[in-house]
């Protein structure tokens, strides 16, 4: 994250270029990425309040101005008022480097420090200034987010024994504690937190369907690899025209080229479609184009007419006629699909270079919930949201991980989170994230996982409580989906948020839904008052093109029969004054989330 500390920037009067010149440089030694550049005025409260807000967000803070000796320059006091401990040897170090260039290095004032495990340093506000400042710190700043990181790193030392007190309903708050955020801006909030692309290479096989090419892939071997009959016929001299040919043998599919074989005038040899030709022949006489004029005792052929003069280079397909050699076949970012696969598997490479797909544990929460097919007990319900999602995930080649059904107690929530913490990048629970007594999962991973929740109540429904949470374990990054136990409301937070974090970390450029116009088949009566994600089947057949949206009937949270057949999230606005319901035949947008 970058801040250029200047008021004439700030007010437009003119442009940061040293803020977004070393995001440019942090992107070419792929040190991370950028989550922000912004240009702040030199006021110390402001420098601040932008301090505090960026490090509950960012590993490392870079900020750029306000650190000489003018009146406003005060990126150093703001900086010194907000950090917990300070790091004086990026100053010093900053400060040696400078030194030699010029003595008046030493009018810097630049400071450094920790806050909140983000790590801010000060760099001076010049272009070449800063980038030098920025040299000479770049190399140790990848560890030093590493050390800050593992001070949330217990994972090894960590027990199941939880930290959180089930004791005292009375005191539980009546409010929920988290701000209830617009669904962009928690989409937003995945996205920028998500666990970083890594790449693998995976041999030619079934496994690679569903992956995200990683680099550029070129052909070894060119297709054909050798000069191929397009018909099944007769390889000849086309400068022969017309007329009778003395049939010299057969060159059929799959021998070795036909290169030592020679055609001499008046001759020619029997092809089929896709096989090699004499090295000399220039056309291919299909068979229908051909009259049989002698053939021997034991039925072979001994002369044919040709019927019609071929033309040079009729039916023959030239060497890497159809892929060339060292072709770039795919390129960085392409899905692999049935066809991707068939072409690498054609042109003579053996492993593939892909982006590593992150594996996800899947666990559903609550004393009521027991595993389907077994008879229910007062007050049981069978879990039906595991299955869901674990195949949800399957359709999509992602890895999973059953964590199975987790008690609504802390000690055994925490266990089998551990568990999901060590088998998997990525752990998806269902229940438990409402304001309910027992509802104790947003204060494991708080309190004995020590993880960040970002946001744990969205503005939709349903899906309300989906809380998104990341930790470090074992020196890894870890998100956490805390998906509400609600059938519906967990596949819909599923697509929202789950999948396209999945699809972004395996590569997919464009991870999220597709959006697309339809209309609606049906009466709304009455909006809810948050933004709504109906469920509702798409009928295509409609002489306009525009798709009709069919209900899926009640749309209760609890009620998974609202996705039977759903293709699409229609998504409705929230009630207001002026729009309180929605006619049929209008026109809305909906997410794409199943076969259309
Ligand atoms: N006082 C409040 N109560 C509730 C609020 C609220 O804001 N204030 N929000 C409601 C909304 S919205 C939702 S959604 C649910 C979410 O609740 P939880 O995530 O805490 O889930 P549970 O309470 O554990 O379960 C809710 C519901 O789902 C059933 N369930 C749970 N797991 C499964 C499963 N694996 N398979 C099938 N069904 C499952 C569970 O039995 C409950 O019926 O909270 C509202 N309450
Ligand atoms: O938000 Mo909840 O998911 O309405 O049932
Ligand atoms: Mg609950």
């Amino acid at each position: 994250m970058f801040f250029s500390m200047s008021d004439r920037c700030s007010c437009g009067q003119a442009v940061d270029e040293s803020g977004p010149n070393l995001a440019k440089e942090i992107l070419k030694k792929k040190l991370g990425i950028v989550l922000e550049i912004k240009c702040i005025p030199d006021e110390q409260k402001i420098i601040e309040l932008e301090l505090v807000n960026g490090s509950s967000r960012a590993d490392i803070i870079l900020t750029t101005g306000g650190t000489g000796f003018s009146p406003r320059d005060v990126t150093p006091e703001a900086t010194k008022a907000v950090i917990e401990r300070e790091v004086p040897g990026f100053p010093l170090a900053m400060l040696l480097t400078s030194i030699s260039k010029t003595p008046y290095a030493v009018l810097s004032r630049s400071s450094s420090g920790i806050r909140d495990n983000c790590l801010i340093v000060n760099l001076p506000g010049s272009v070449k200034g800063s980038v030098e400042c920025f040299s000479t710190i770049s190399q140790t700043l990848r560890h030093a987010v590493q050390l800050l990181r593992g001070r949330n790193d217990h994972g090894s030392s960590l027990t199941s024994k939880s930290k959180v007190s089930t004791s005292n309903v009375a005191d539980r708050p009546r409010e929920s504690e988290w701000p209830m955020i617009p669904v962009a801006e928690s989409q937003d909030i995945v996205m920028r937190n998500i666990l970083v692309s890594t790449k693998e290479e995976v041999p030619i096989s079934l496994n690679l369907f569903g992956r995200v090419v990683a680099s550029d892939v070129s052909s070894v071997d060119p297709l054909p690899p050798f000069r191929a009959s397009i018909k099944d016929g007769y390889a000849v001299l086309s400068s022969d025209g017309k007329g009778s040919r003395k049939v010299l043998k057969s060159l059929t599919a799959g021998m070795s080229a036909g290169g030592d074989l020679v055609l001499s005038n008046g001759e020619c040899v029997r092809v089929n479609t896709g096989g090699p030709l004499p090295t000399n022949a220039d056309a291919v006489v299909q068979v229908e184009d051909t009259k049989l004029l002698k053939s021997s005792s034991d039925g072979e052929e001994i002369e044919i007419e040709i019927t019609t003069a071929p033309k040079p280079g009729q039916d023959i397909r030239p060497v890497g006629n159809d892929i060339g050699l060292n072709e770039i076949v795919l390129n960085k970012g392409d899905p692999i699909t049935p066809i991707e696969l068939g072409l690498l598997a054609t042109i003579g490479i053996t492993n593939v270079p892909v982006f590593r797909l992150p594996k996800v544990s899947v666990l559903s929460t609550g004393n009521e919930v027991v595993e389907p097919g077994v008879e229910l007990r007062p007050g049981s319900i069978r879990d039906s949201n595991r299955i869901t999602l674990l195949s949800l995930l399957r359709g999509h080649h992602f890895p999973t991980y059953d964590l199975g059904i987790a008690k609504d107690e802390p000690d055994d929530l925490l266990s089998h989170l551990i568990k999901g913490l060590e088998s998997s990048d990525i752990i998806l629970t269902t229940g438990g994230v409402s304001m309910g007594e027992r509802d104790y999962l947003k204060a494991v991973i708080t309190e004995d996982l020590r993880a960040t929740i970002h946001f744990a109540r969205v503005n939709m429904k349903p899906g309300k409580p989906t809380t998104f949470a990341t930790c470090c374990w074992n020196g890894k990054m870890k998100m956490l989906f805390c998906l509400p136990g609600n059938p519906a409301s967990a596949t819909v937070s599923f697509h929202l948020y789950v999948l396209p974090a999945l699809r972004a970390i395996a590569g997919f450029q464009e991870p999220f839904p597709k959006t697309i116009t339809v209309r609606l088949g049906f009466d709304i009566k009455k909006l809810d008052v948050r933004p709504e994600y109906r469920r509702v089947i798409l009928d295509w057949n409609q002489s306009d093109g525009i798709p009709l949206a069919k209900t899926t009937g009640d749309q209760i949270s609890s009620r998974l029969m609202s996705w039977r057949e759903a293709n699409c999230l229609l998504i409705l606005p929230s009630n207001t004054e002026v729009k309180s319901e929605i006619k049929k035949d209008e026109l809305l947008k909906g997410l794409i989330v199943g076969p259309i």
